[in-house]
């Protein structure tokens, strides 16, 4: 546990603000150069608790990388039959605990997967039914459906040619198995009855996969979703991560609480990335989002003038922390909806946020998917992270406008970004040279 106390406002932000890369593009880059025809070189993987562990899993599994943080990173996929058991580290990272499981499920030989106690409580058991349903067989140390298990393979294609996987609380599930079943030696369609959550994220699978020459189709789309995919390994592919726009969240929110502006380098003209929906609820709230360059320019509104919002964040959930400090800050009140999902997160967020939010002056109303928030005068407040990353920047964002907020461990940012002190201490300090 780091304590740490958040940094106040010094006046209008003025910072450019370089991100490393995305977490959920380096999992996905990592996953497919492991399975792939041939090598691949990959520039700019996030350096961050969550893609360690989700290399070291793939080594686990037997595939060959450079150490995380070297500069391209190469990947030489696994070959053949695993043979001997493994044993997986999955953190807090639901890119692990949910990608790797199918694959180590391709093969006979056991693999166990267990992670910190927080993550025996995210969900797990739809995904976990639907390998089940391809033939593997999974046993449960403690609750069923959750870590710690052991699974063995090898997967296969059933007779009726389908599978059908429940992803209302997490499209992870989803991901995962469309992630893997290029392996497999027959078509398979993947069902996915019901509501998706994280619709950027699916498609920043399919979008994965097809880059490397996959042949996977969607020939339903919601309530009966489904994706037809073919069998074959993904090509190799030398690729650029883009920076993670999920991160950017809290330093365009300093902007956005303490006025001024920040530049974020590189942000991607055409993106999957959830957090591209920052320009879009940002300028609602009351910025002016420009491209520059090959940059984004966030300018936040004038005192007075940043409002509030009623959105649905079914699709962009992993912003709603960021978002909802801002809202604590705004003038008006905000309602964020469709958001039950993040009950399965790091940690409770929906319950973490209002307790966090109610800490801090703002009056809040928890629903089953979401939270009414009615900002009031700021004060400092003791907040817990509760190991998540999000929570400990929805901290660092209130810490702005209350000085003397505190956060019992900063140190929860290494699950997606290590430099965290560092690049706010900067991104705030800019103001008083500003
Ligand atoms: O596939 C991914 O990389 C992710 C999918 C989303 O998960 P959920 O659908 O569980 O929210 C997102 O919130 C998470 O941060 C990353
Ligand atoms: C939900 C998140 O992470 P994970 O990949 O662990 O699910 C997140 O980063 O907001």
């Amino acid at each position: 546990m780091t304590h740490w106390t958040a940094p106040a406002s010094q006046g209008p932000i003025r910072a450019t603000v370089r991100l490393p890369g995305s977490k959920s593009l380096s999992a996905r880059a990592l996953h497919l150069a492991a399975i792939a025809s041939g090598p691949s070189r990959l520039h700019g993987v996030l350096d961050s608790r969550d893609t360690r562990l989700f290399a070291a899993g793939l080594e686990a599994l037997g595939a060959v990388l450079s150490p995380v943080g070297r500069d391209p990173l190469s990947v030489t996929p696994l070959d053949g039959e695993r043979e001997g058991s493994a044993s997986i580290d999955c953190g807090l990272a639901g890119t692990v605990m949910r990608f790797l499981p199918p694959l180590a499920a391709l093969s006979a030989a056991p693999a166990r997967f267990d992670g910190d106690s927080a993550a025996r409580e995210r969900p797990l058991a739809p995904l976990l039914a639907a390998l089940e349903d391809l033939g593997a067989r999974i046993s449960f140390e403690g609750a069923p459906g959750r870590l710690p298990f052991t699974i063995r393979g090898p997967l296969r294609v059933p007779e009726c040619g389908w599978v059908e996987v429940d992803a209302g609380e997490s499209s992870q599930f989803l991901s995962a198995l469309l992630l893997t079943v290029p392996l497999l030696d027959a078509p398979l369609e993947v069902r996915a009855p019901g509501r998706l959550v994280s619709a950027p994220h699916i498609e920043m699978t399919v979008a994965a996969l097809v880059r490397r020459g996959c042949r996977i189709e969607r020939i339903a789309a919601e309530p009966h979703s489904a994706w037809r995919v073919e069998p074959g390994r993904p090509a190799p592919l030398d690729e650029v991560i883009e920076p993670d726009l999920s991160n950017a969240g809290p330093f365009l929110a300093a902007a956005m609480v303490c006025g001024g502006e920040v530049r974020i380098p590189d942000w991607p003209e055409a993106t999957t990335q959830a957090g591209d929906a920052w320009r879009r609820i940002l300028t609602a709230m009351g910025a002016r989002c420009e491209r520059e360059g090959a940059g984004l320019v966030l300018r936040g509104p004038e005192a007075d003038a940043l409002t509030g919002i009623d959105i649905d964040m079914s699709d962009i959930g992993e912003l709603a922390p960021s978002l909802a400090a801002i809202c604590a800050c705004a003038k008006t009140p905000s309602r964020l909806r469709g958001i039950a999902h993040l009950r399965g997160h790091e940690t409770d967020r929906l319950k973490a946020l209002a307790s966090g939010l109610r800490a801090a002056g703002a009056r809040v109303v928890e629903h089953d998917d979401g939270l009414e928030i009615a900002p009031g005068p700021l004060k400092p407040a003791a907040h817990r992270a509760w190991g998540d990353h999000r929570m400990a920047t929805f901290a660092a964002i209130l810490g702005l406008r209350a000085p003397g907020t505190t956060l019992d461990d900063v140190a929860a940012t290494s699950k997606t970004l290590p430099d965290f002190p560092e690049l706010w201490r900067a991104c705030v300090s800019s103001g008083r040279s500003a």
